[in-house]
């Protein structure tokens, strides 16, 4: 029977886990290992399900089967299989079912809950989690951690194992550098031989843990599952070469010691032979560390040290052999004997300076040796050395390759030097934000769940901050979140303005950004983290397709872009985002119209007041002008008075003169109204 599970609701790194106690590594081994005590409840539940599915069709068969088919049914279920013991495992696991019902009515009142918390969605790659049900139970009470039961298989991506990689590798290390030492130098004597064998013993009891408890349990992927069957994973092991190595590796020749003396230290040569470990130590370390150049480098080092350090014994075995301070070549015996030996080595094999000359063929023969292998290994081990830092600083150069690119282009471009600044400022912020330019050209190389899984995990600390995505669904989140493009602002810089077509919603990721006033003198509201913005114009409600406001960002902030088709399209499917983001909108619609009503009034009642006091001061200047007038008026009247009798004195005269009368209007003086009302208004 084919099962469809929802793998959103019921994968076990759902976050909706989270909120839930749980048994740590009860129900097998799905979740990853940092999920295992919040994610497992899911986990179960998934396996109530596969549990119903497996009583109805394949009953008893898989067991016998091994781990295939089992594997088999996880594939359609997409979910780990079960393991039944007893008929009363059967049981348990269906009341579990009822469990899984009631976690689900939880769930949901939970989704229903107003002060609900997002929590991460995040669905982590499967691996694997120690965990064997059953057993688990017997060391319950030594309260051991996982790794040391023997009954538990151990992940190989967990610390427990990378440490205990590191400790086998250090007593490689001590095997690979002592065994060389103490066969040449005579480093070994009669009163610290028992300190050294303790040393030796100690090495060989991890060896030996590490074949017949460690490896053993090592789960492993099989057909993209991780396999923790304990029988499984021992017969996976005694597969490998590495296997066969290890077991070489712990051959037990210094039982002739008895017969040689414990001297003869080359006995303990095959402990040489546990090179995977070493090699699997590194390529862990590679896996988990965030720069792992460094242990790339450390590797080559190592193995660049290490062939010095077996050139050294070998030229103090030849001297030894030939007579130390027998000729000018060999070792003089003076000083410390390693350190002049190692000195010698690392001037042959790297081929700086003056090398004492050979004086007999087994001489010759070893600096030919010595050369060639400087040469050969050497250029190559440092040339793997310079390519390591190549790599490592790529990222940085290409970073300058696009600054001094982009400066040129606008140097030639002759653009102000303010603008070529701001897009140097730019481009430094960018980069040490993001550490690159563009996050899509990384992420595109992965497949899409995975692409949108790293994409939650980088963005969730600022996601779980925005109220839409709290109120909504968590697959709104999961929807958007791979369209959101991230946006670097400086400061004052103009993110939308007001009257243009939107195109974008964005989300403040950090910093601050100000909303403005439209005459830009007034801040309406400050966005933080979290915050939304622009979305009016991308919802178009009352036919509004313009922005409404001018948002500018403060300082530097960093914000998400989300285009107006993606939006579209994400609401088509989240009704319930779409009201919320309405009702919002709506609320500051409602808003800016009561504020601007309310400055029109303001304006409205100052105008009017000012209308009011034009008015009066002109009826004042009024009533003035008609007192200067009528004063005027007597005043003229008096002069016409005064000239019409002039006019009569002159009249008389010439009548008896004889002299013409004088025009009349050029007689009239200006109007002293004008004079006096111009004065005043001044
Ligand atoms: N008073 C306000 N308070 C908070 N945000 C606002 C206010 N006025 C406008 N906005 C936001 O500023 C945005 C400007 O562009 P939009 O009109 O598309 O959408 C607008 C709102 O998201």
């Amino acid at each position: 029977m084919e099962i469809t599970v929802d793998v959103h609701t019921v994968h076990p790194s759902s976050s909706k886990t989270s909120h839930h106690t749980s048994t740590k590594g009860a129900y097998g081994s799905w979740c990853t290992p940092q999920a295992t005590p919040t994610r497992d409840i899911l986990t179960k539940t998934v396996y109530n399900i596969e549990t119903k599915t497996n009583v109805q069709d394949d009953t008893g068969q898989h067991r016998d089967r091994g781990i295939f088919p089992l594997q088999k049914v996880r594939l359609l279920t997409s979910s780990p299989p079960p393991r039944f013991n007893s008929k009363k495992d059967v049981i348990e696991k269906d009341t579990e079912l009822k469990d899984f019902k009631n976690l689900q009515s939880r769930d949901n009142s939970l989704k229903r809950s107003p002060d609900r918390k997002l929590v991460p969605i995040v669905e982590t790659p499967q691996s694997p989690v120690p965990s064997s049900p059953s057993r688990y139970k017997k060391c319950k009470g030594l309260v051991l951690p996982a790794f040391c039961d023997p009954f538990v298989p151990i992940d190989p991506q967990g610390r427990g194992y990378i440490s205990w990689l590191l400790l086998v590798t250090f007593c490689y290390g001590y095997n690979a550098w002592c065994v060389p030492l103490r066969t040449t130098f005579p480093y070994q004597t009669p009163q610290n031989t028992a300190l050294w064998m303790a040393a030796d013993y100690l090495c060989d009891l991890v060896y030996l843990l590490d074949v017949a408890l460690v490896k053993p349990r090592l789960m492993f992927l099989h057909e993209g599952f991780w396999v923790d069957d304990l029988r499984e994973t021992r017969r996976n092991y005694r597969k490998k070469l590495q296997y066969k190595f290890d077991v070489i590796s712990l051959l037990p020749l210094d039982v002739l010691y008895f017969y040689f003396g414990t001297h003869k230290v080359i006995l303990r040569f095959p402990r040489l032979l546990k090179l995977q470990t070493f090699w699997e130590f590194h390529q862990a370390m590679d896996r988990v560390l965030s720069s792992p150049y460094v242990v790339r480098i450390g590797k080559t080092l190592f193995y660049i040290f290490y062939l010095i350090h077996l050139n050294a014994c070998a030229y103090y075995a030849m001297s030894d052999y030939i007579g130390l301070a027998s000729n000018g070549w060999v070792y003089d015996n003076q000083g410390n004997a390693y350190i002049r030996c190692f000195y010698f080595a690392t001037k042959t094999a790297t081929s700086i300076g003056k090398n004492p000359k050979p004086e007999n063929t087994a001489e010759y023969l070893f600096m030919t040796a010595a050369w060639l292998m400087g040469v050969f290994v050497f250029a190559l081990l440092i040339g793997q050395i310079r390519d390591i830092i190549a790599t490592a600083t790529r990222a940085r150069a290409e970073y300058r390759k696009c600054v001094d690119g982009c400066a040129r282009y606008l140097r030639r471009l002759n653009l102000p030097r303010a603008l070529r600044r701001r897009v140097a400022c730019w481009l430094h912020y960018t980069w040490t934000q993001q550490r690159c330019f563009d996050e899509s050209k990384i992420l595109n190389s992965l497949p899409y769940n995975m692409k949108r899984d790293v994409a939650l995990a980088v963005h969730m600390s600022t996601l779980s901050k925005v109220q839409l995505f709290r109120d909504c669904s968590a697959s709104l989140l999961r929807d958007l979140v791979l369209q959101l493009r991230p946006l670097s602002c400086l400061p004052g810089d103009l993110v939308v303005r007001r009257g243009d077509v939107g195109h974008h919603m964005y989300i403040v990721k950090s910093g601050e950004c100000y909303v403005m006033s439209q005459d830009e003198k007034e801040v309406l509201a400050t966005l933080r983290e979290g915050s939304v913005f622009g979305e009016i114009s991308l919802l178009g409600i009352d036919g509004l397709r313009r922005r409404t406001a001018t948002v500018r960002s403060r300082g530097y902030s960093n914000l998400f872009a989300l285009s107006r088709n993606d939006l579209d399209a994400a609401l088509k499917h989240h009704k319930e985002a779409a009201q919320i983001l309405r009702l919002r909108a709506d609320q500051i619609i409602r808003e800016n119209a009561a504020r601007q009503t309310k400055q029109r009034l303001a304006k409205l009642e100052a105008k009017k007041s000012a209308s009011n006091e034009e008015s009066t001061a002109r009826k004042r200047r009024q009533s003035g002008a008609s007192i200067d007038s009528s004063q005027g008026r007597r005043r003229r009247s008096a002069s016409t008075m005064s000239r019409r009798r002039l006019s009569a004195v002159s009249e008389n005269k010439a009548q008896g003169d004889d002299a013409p009368p004088p025009a009349y209007p050029q007689a009239r003086t200006p109007l002293p109204t004008i004079v006096y009302s111009s004065a005043n208004e001044s």
